[in-house]
């Protein structure tokens, strides 16, 4: 009851009354004592009444809920109230209850922005944590009180156990005085005097007394405790959880109070919006007063008006009086004038009678002045007299006769002006008349205009009023059709207040479950993968050893031969017909008929003049791509001059040869592989008179050096040799375009030149697999040999002779390096020449060499045809001397002419064919059998192979 009266008194705290009863209570439980009558407060309310006083609460009252909603309905300086930091407890526990919320909120939402409607969030969820807190302090509260009343309960039962033992130890309750009744706090009160009213008890008794007291001491000291006890725990847990709740309340509050700073920045809509409203009432108001300043001239100006006529009137009134004065003046002055002419009449009457009467006796004058004369000159004098008194009289009467002459022209002057101001004051009246109408006219359209203005503001802010109203109305029926919104849109919240608090786990139970997913997916993919890579290592060397035993069955080294066709001006010729014949069933073998004499030569592969580019390419391609494996491969063209050597490597601008055929396929080869990372190099060098050239350097007459590598791995380099890193097709054209462009720079006659000069495409191939981590790197000669014709015949001389000395010497030091290098000698003279020197590394070890022998078809050519086909067949007779022996038996040159013997055809001129003495000397491998490859062969091949590989790297 008492809190529901402070809720009554003040309206406000909940909390506050809370706080007063709880006061209460402590200092009820601080001053009581056991037995005392427990005191009508808060800390006596039971259990029940402390929940039916929650309820009020919870309800809400009316005073609370309207302090709050004159709270909330004012501004937002209000809200700054609710939310300030000084009545932080109060202002939330006087939240309205959850019932009144929705009506709390729609005011809210109609007296603040829609924008607010997060802070009506907030503050719900404020009052929902006040709520809770409140529910928590009550149990509290209530769990006390019933600890306290059982204390007190007990208290009292001991008190009265005591009071009964005592009253049965003393003697017949009626003869002893009645035992002071035990305080209600349980101390003992001493009777006056200080000293104890039973001095009389027996010592028993005192003892028994004195044992109660020390009980009822020690009661008393055990329920202090427990009162502390209670009060500590209380403290620990109640306050330290309402301190926790406040805390969160006021880091809520801050952020409700950041929200509502927001809302008041001016980037807030509604701000602008009244910004802009405001703005156009002050229009409004400017212009009203305007309006009034302007009625305030039209007043001033009447006045002025008003005060000019009074100015008028007065001068009019002036006039008037002047008038009147003149008036009266001209009256006083025609009285005078008539006075003075009553009396000049009068005067001249009598002078006129007198004259009359003296004219009436002239007789007697005359007789008296002939009397005079005649009788007296008194008579004379008075005639005199009368005379001058005449005279006189009529000057006097001529004075008068002007005078009132002048007062008659004064008289009309004064009628004149009189009439003209008369005439004046007519005007000015005519004038005031019509200023006064002007003006009434002017004052009633100031009036009229006034009004209308007045009118026209009323109207228009009348309007504007309505449109305003109407808005209004417009967001009042919005915020209601917001309100169930804005009610959907907080339970939305608070579902998804539940998700986003259930999410994490849920999150961390999906991220566990996709861990193990993914980790079993990605353990079933490393092994798929591990097996692949297992498959395609096996694979990759499989087909390294099946390409490796393709081309080991093909030979290290093998000789193909190309005829080349007739051409046109040969045709016509009469030496055209062909001495070479093809074996329809066997493709490697050529019959050359000279001399009547038919001579086979055994070859891998003899391509007939009809053969393509292409078809010549696809016979050699697999070369060019074990050269991506990490071997060395060199092709190399030899023959005669125009026996077709630079058609086949380099081929015409649109019938390419080898060269760019072999380089755009090692481009596309490497660029198809994806795990691979490759890098083609490409150098052109051009060998004449045994000086290397760069033919792709700037300078391509510099003369190179073939050197050993500084860093001891015995591989030689050749410093300045311009290297180009191939990445595009385009970038092929450009190295061939720049290549032919330097060799046709260095010499006067493109053609006479080539024919002398070895030219070496250079085609480097590095590769990294970036699933195995292996490199590899191979090098791809492509050599386009000098002509190979004898000296004799050409008939050189000169530096002809020294060129063809040079072409000779080289072409024998490859037949040198060759034969050494089959017939394994420990010692293999590649130094002999710089071509055998720079090839070093393609000729050596596991390298695969292919030498492409061009022949002449023409009889003419015959001697130097032979010579190339002999030396092409030693070649290869020495690589398959081991273990051939079929194309041996077949051959029709079993001894087939040696250089000497060849020599013997022709003249001793012919330059190759010393390896091949050398060679055939060598030893019994050096045989020209030609039998098929044995198993023994291909196994001793094999290991050869795989000793040799040499760039494979880990
Ligand atoms: N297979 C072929 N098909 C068509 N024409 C060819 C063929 N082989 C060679 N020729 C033509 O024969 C001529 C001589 O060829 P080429 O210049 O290639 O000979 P060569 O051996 O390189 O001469 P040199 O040693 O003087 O450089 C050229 O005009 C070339 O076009």
């Amino acid at each position: 009851r008492e809190v529901e009266t402070s809720w009554g008194a003040s309206g406000s705290v909940g909390k506050k009354s809370h706080k007063v009863c709880r006061r209460r209570g402590r200092g009820g439980d601080d001053s009581r004592r056991p037995g005392q009558p427990v005191p009508r407060s808060c800390t006596l309310l039971s259990p029940a009444a402390m929940f039916s006083t929650r309820k009020t609460w919870d309800l809400g009252h009316a005073p609370c809920l309207e302090l709050w909603k004159k709270d909330i309905s004012l501004d937002a300086s209000s809200l700054d109230f609710l939310m300030s930091d000084g009545e932080d407890d109060a202002s939330f526990l006087s939240l309205p209850s959850l019932s009144h919320r929705p009506s709390l909120s729609a005011e809210l939402s109609e007296t603040s922005a829609p924008s607010q409607q997060l802070l009506i969030q907030r503050v719900t969820w404020c009052w929902t944590a006040a709520n809770t807190l409140q529910d928590k302090v009550c149990e509290f509260q209530a769990r006390l009180r019933s600890e306290e009343v059982s204390r007190h309960l007990l208290l009292q039962q001991l008190q009265q156990q005591s009071a009964r033992e005592k009253t049965s130890v003393r003697e017949p309750p009626e003869e002893r005085p009645q035992p002071p009744q035990p305080p209600p706090n349980g101390v003992r009160v001493l009777p006056p005097g200080g000293k104890p009213s039973d001095c009389s008890r027996s010592p028993e008794e005192e003892q028994l007394v004195t044992r109660l007291q020390r009980k009822v001491e020690e009661l008393e000291e055990k329920l202090v405790d427990q009162t502390q006890e209670v009060e500590r725990l209380r403290s620990e847990l109640g306050a330290t959880d309402l301190e926790k709740q406040l805390e969160l309340l006021v880091v809520e509050n801050q952020r409700l109070k950041q929200e509502l700073n927001s809302c008041r920045s001016p980037h807030c809509t509604h701000s602008q919006d009244a910004e802009s409203l405001r703005r156009e009432v002050s229009r409004w108001e400017s212009q009203a007063r305007q309006r009034e300043r302007r009625l305030a001239e039209l007043e001033r100006e009447l006045l002025e008006k008003s005060s000019r006529v009074e100015s008028l009137h007065r001068q009019l009134e002036e006039s008037t009086r002047q008038l009147e004065e003149s008036t009266r003046l001209q009256e006083e002055a025609r009285t005078r004038q008539q006075d003075a002419e009553q009396e000049l009449c009068v005067r001249l009457q009598e002078c006129e009678e007198e004259l009359s009467r003296q004219a009436a006796s002239p007789p007697r004058v005359q007789v008296v002045t002939q009397t005079v004369e005649v009788e007296s000159p008194e008579s004379q004098r008075a005639l005199l007299e009368l005379q001058k008194k005449s005279f006189g009289l009529q000057e006097q009467l001529g004075l008068q006769r002007a005078l009132l002459r002048e007062l008659e022209t004064q008289l009309h002057q004064s009628q004149r002006t009189c009439a003209q101001l008369r005439t004046q004051i007519m005007v000015y009246e005519g004038e005031m008349e019509r200023a006064q109408g002007q003006l009434e006219v002017e004052m009633q359209n100031l009036e009229e205009e006034k009004n209308r203005v007045i009118e026209e503001a009323f109207v228009r802010a009348e309007s504007e009023m309505k449109a305003v109203h109407e808005n209004l109305a417009g967001v009042r029926m919005n915020l209601l059709s917001l309100h169930p919104a804005l009610r959907t849109l907080t339970s939305d919240y608070n579902c998804l207040k539940r998700q986003v608090q259930e999410f994490p786990f849920m999150l961390e139970k999906a991220i566990s479950e996709a861990k193990q997913e993914i980790c079993q997916v990605i353990s079933d993919v490393s092994g798929t993968n591990e097996e692949l890579l297992r498959k395609y290592k096996r694979e990759m060397n499989l087909r390294k050893k099946c390409h490796n035993e393709l081309v080991r069955l093909k030979g290290n080294i093998r000789v193909f031969c190309r005829v080349r066709p007739v051409s046109q001006e040969e045709q016509d010729s009469a030496d055209s017909k062909t001495m070479l014949s093809f074996d329809s069933e066997d493709d490697a073998v050529l019959y050359l008929c000279n001399k009547g004499k038919t001579m086979t030569f055994d070859l891998d592969k003899v391509f007939a003049p009809h053969a393509t580019q292409e078809e010549v390419f696809q016979e050699v391609q697999s070369l060019v791509t074990s050269c991506i494996d990490g071997f060395n491969v060199c092709i190399f063209a030899y023959g005669q001059t125009g026996s077709g050597k630079t058609f086949t490597m380099e081929g015409v601008l649109d019938n390419p040869g080898i060269n760019q055929r072999a380089l755009r396929l090692l481009f596309s080869e490497v660029t198809d592989k994806l795990d691979w990372d490759y890098k083609i190099s490409v150098s052109m060098v051009e060998i004449y008179n045994e000086m290397l050239r760069n033919l792709l350097g700037e300078n391509p007459s510099d003369k190179l050096d073939i050197k050993l590598n500084p860093d001891g791995s015995g591989q030689l380099y050749v410093p300045g040799l311009t290297e180009f890193t191939v990445q595009s097709p385009e970038d092929i054209n450009r190295v061939f375009e720049l290549g032919h462009m330097n060799r046709a720079t260095a010499c006067t006659n493109l053609n006479e030149h080539s024919s002398r000069s070895h030219a070496l495409l250079i085609i480097t191939v590095t590769g990294f697999n970036i699933a195995t981590g292996n490199r590899t790197q191979g090098k791809l000669n492509l050599v386009d040999l000098a002509g190979s014709e004898r000296i004799g015949k050409s008939g050189a001389e000169g530096s002809r002779l020294r060129e063809a000395q040079c072409i000779n010497k080289s072409l024998s030091a490859l037949g040198d390096v060759i034969n050494a290098l089959r017939g394994k000698h420990s010692h293999v003279p590649f130094r002999n020449s710089r071509l055998t020197y720079l090839l070093q590394d393609s000729l050596n070890g596991d390298s695969k060499t292919l030498m492409m022998v061009q022949v002449s078809p023409l009889p003419g050519n015959a001697s130097e045809s032979v010579c190339s086909l002999k030396f092409a067949q030693r070649v290869r007779s020495v690589e398959f001397s081991a273990s051939s022996s079929r194309k041996h038996e077949n051959s029709s040159t079993s001894s087939s002419p040696t250089h000497d013997s060849v020599e013997l055809d022709s003249p001793p001129v012919t330059p190759v064919p010393l390896p091949i003495s050398r060679a055939s000397s060598a030893g019994s491998s050096l045989s020209f059998s030609s039998s098929s490859r044995t198993p023994s062969s291909r196994r001793r091949s094999q290991s050869q192979l795989s000793a040799g590989r040499l760039k494979m790297t880990a």
